[in-house]
């Protein structure tokens, strides 16, 4: 059992109602989770404000209440706390919980708009294959060594990320690689963490729905370099025209990485096909699997990233060479017609349009290029309209379709899709609201040669239509269509 005292180490507190010296059983923000003996941290939210559950969670066991504003009255024998930010508290005071674990690994961060997904994990992978005990926070998965853990955001909460960390700590992990989401800095996820180093990709458009600036969006991802502790490092990608600014204020010692400009590490596209590409990375060749310039600077990202944390460089381009593609990345087959199917989780415009300028770069002749695209529901509305641009103009046709709707009509969103597009490109746009249905048509309108990408959902196993989740996998059913299509 802890003890409130010893968890509010670090947190700056405006005032204190009842002992501290109380024993605490579960840390909770959410009413719904607590138990007898919790302490209960009320968060204003998005959607919701969790002072508004103080009493449901008094009432269900909770014996400390750690708050922004101080309930009227206030009920004897449970202890207040009122601290100015409770999700900076929250993040402290989980930290502390699970024994500050984030300390007894080496923790790096990667943010970015794009890139976060694939850096960690292959930097997870190449960790593993060089025989470290390694953990992984992202997108897909929470892994620790062999161990798969779902999960269901990008950067979890504050106390799922330390009680993993804890795990892992105990499983004797020595690096663990992590996405940090705008959200999770925001939100001050990653408030009581420590970190080795961390690591920046890019920044392009994306989340202006809860930014509403992409100034707010940009030293929103900043905050994560300004706080890196004295002796971590911060490695930048100098080619984005972000990227120094990232690390201008921050402590820690700071690293480059372009294939454009002058960089502490660099590297060059030699030649690229659809089953991987061949760079030069510090003057040293090396063949790798993931095609595309963007994937080249997530490799070389990931060669810089091993080489400060004391790999040697042959052994690192070794590994490299060996690295598998991440699911739903530029995840591809070529059927038995020569139809070349990608599923790619580009939700971005500039994912999008990297994706179609990979895709483009590998025709040799007249083949269409069909791509089959929708945009999420209850999120950045701005990027439909950009997204639609893109696809339209660089493909031959484009199936405008739904991704997760969530609570909107899917309808709705494709119109906000068309409206992006230019008069010369609407015959080569089709709507197919159903996504079955979509990539159906596409493969019924692939001649041999052709190639379909279809962008959006990459990994992702459901579709979120009117909040009921069904199954639905992209590269499970394109598989199926196109091989049916044979047999
Ligand atoms: C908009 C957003 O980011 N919301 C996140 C945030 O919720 P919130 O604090 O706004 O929650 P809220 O519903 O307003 O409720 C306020 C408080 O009241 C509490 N409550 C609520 C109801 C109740 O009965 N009792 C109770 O105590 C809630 O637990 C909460 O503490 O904090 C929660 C706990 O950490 C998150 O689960 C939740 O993620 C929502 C579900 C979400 O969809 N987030 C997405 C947008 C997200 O975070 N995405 C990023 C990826 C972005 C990227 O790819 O770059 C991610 O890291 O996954
Ligand atoms: N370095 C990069 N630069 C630009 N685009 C990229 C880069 N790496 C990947 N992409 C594109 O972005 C898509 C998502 O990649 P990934 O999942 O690695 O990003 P992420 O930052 O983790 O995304 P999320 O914010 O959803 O967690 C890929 O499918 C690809 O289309
Ligand atoms: N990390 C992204 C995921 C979007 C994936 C897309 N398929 C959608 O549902 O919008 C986000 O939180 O915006
Ligand atoms: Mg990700």
């Amino acid at each position: 059992m802890k003890v409130l005292k010893d968890l509010l180490y670090g947190v700056p507190l405006q005032a204190v109602s009842g002992s501290t010296a109380i024993g605490i059983e579960k840390l909770c923000f959410d009413s719904r989770e607590v138990s007898k003996g919790s302490a209960f941290v009320a968060i204003r939210g998005v959607a919701a404000d969790g002072h508004a559950f103080i009493e449901k969670s008094i009432a269900s066991g909770a014996v400390a209440v750690i708050c922004e504003t101080l309930p009227e009255s206030l009920q004897e024998g449970i202890t207040y706390v009122e601290v100015a930010d409770s999700q900076y508290a929250l993040a402290i005071m989980a930290s502390i919980f699970y024994g500050n674990p984030s300390r007894n690994l080496k923790l790096i961060g990667v943010t970015g708009t794009n890139g976060k997904t694939t850096v960690t994990s292959l930097l997870f992978e190449l960790f593993q294959k060089a025989g470290f005990k390694t953990g992984l926070i992202s997108t897909i998965s929470i892994k620790i060594g062999e161990a798969v853990y779902p999960t269901t955001h990008t950067t979890p909460d504050a106390i799922t990320i330390n009680s993993y960390l804890d795990k892992m700590s105990e499983a004797g992990v020595e690096f663990c690689f992590m996405e940090v989401s705008s959200h999770g800095i925001a939100q001050q996820r990653m408030g009581g963490l420590h970190f080795e180093g961390a690591i920046f990709t890019n920044l392009s458009h994306d989340h202006l729905d809860y930014h509403k600036t992409f100034a707010a969006y940009r030293d929103t991802k900043k905050r994560l370099f300004d706080g890196l502790p004295e002796g971590s490092f911060a490695l930048t990608n100098a080619d984005d025209k972000n990227g120094l600014y990232m690390i201008q204020n921050t402590g820690a010692r700071k690293y480059s990485y372009a294939l454009k400009t002058y960089a502490d590490y660099r590297a060059q596209i030699l030649e690229q096909q659809l089953d991987g590409q061949l760079l030069k990375i510090q003057e040293q060749e090396v063949w790798t699997k993931l095609i595309g310039a963007f994937n080249a600077y997530n490799i070389l990202a990931i060669y810089a990233t091993a080489h400060i944390l004391g790999l040697e460089p042959l052994e690192i381009l070794k590994l490299l060479s060996g690295l598998h593609t991440v699911d739903g990345r530029f995840q591809y087959f070529v059927s038995k017609q020569r139809i070349t199917a990608i599923v790619d989780y580009a939700h971005t415009p500039d994912a999008l349009k990297n994706v179609l300028v990979t895709i483009n770069a590998l025709r040799t002749g007249n083949e269409n290029v069909i791509t089959v695209v929708g945009c999420g529901g209850d999120r950045d509305k701005s990027k439909r309209p950009v997204m639609g641009h893109i696809a339209s103009e660089m493909s031959q046709t484009a199936i405008f379709t739904s991704d997760n709707p969530r609570s909107e009509p899917p309808e709705a969103i494709i119109r906000e899709m068309e409206a992006g597009v230019e008069a010369q490109n609407t015959r080569k746009v089709l709507t197919v609201t159903d996504r079955l249905q979509a990539i159906r048509t596409a493969c019924k309108l692939a001649q041999s040669g052709d190639i379909i990408l279809i962008a959006g959902k990459g990994h992702e196993t459901y579709q979120e239509i009117k909040g009921k989740r069904r199954d639905f996998d992209d590269y499970g059913i394109v598989k199926s269509v196109l091989q049916e299509a044979t047999s």
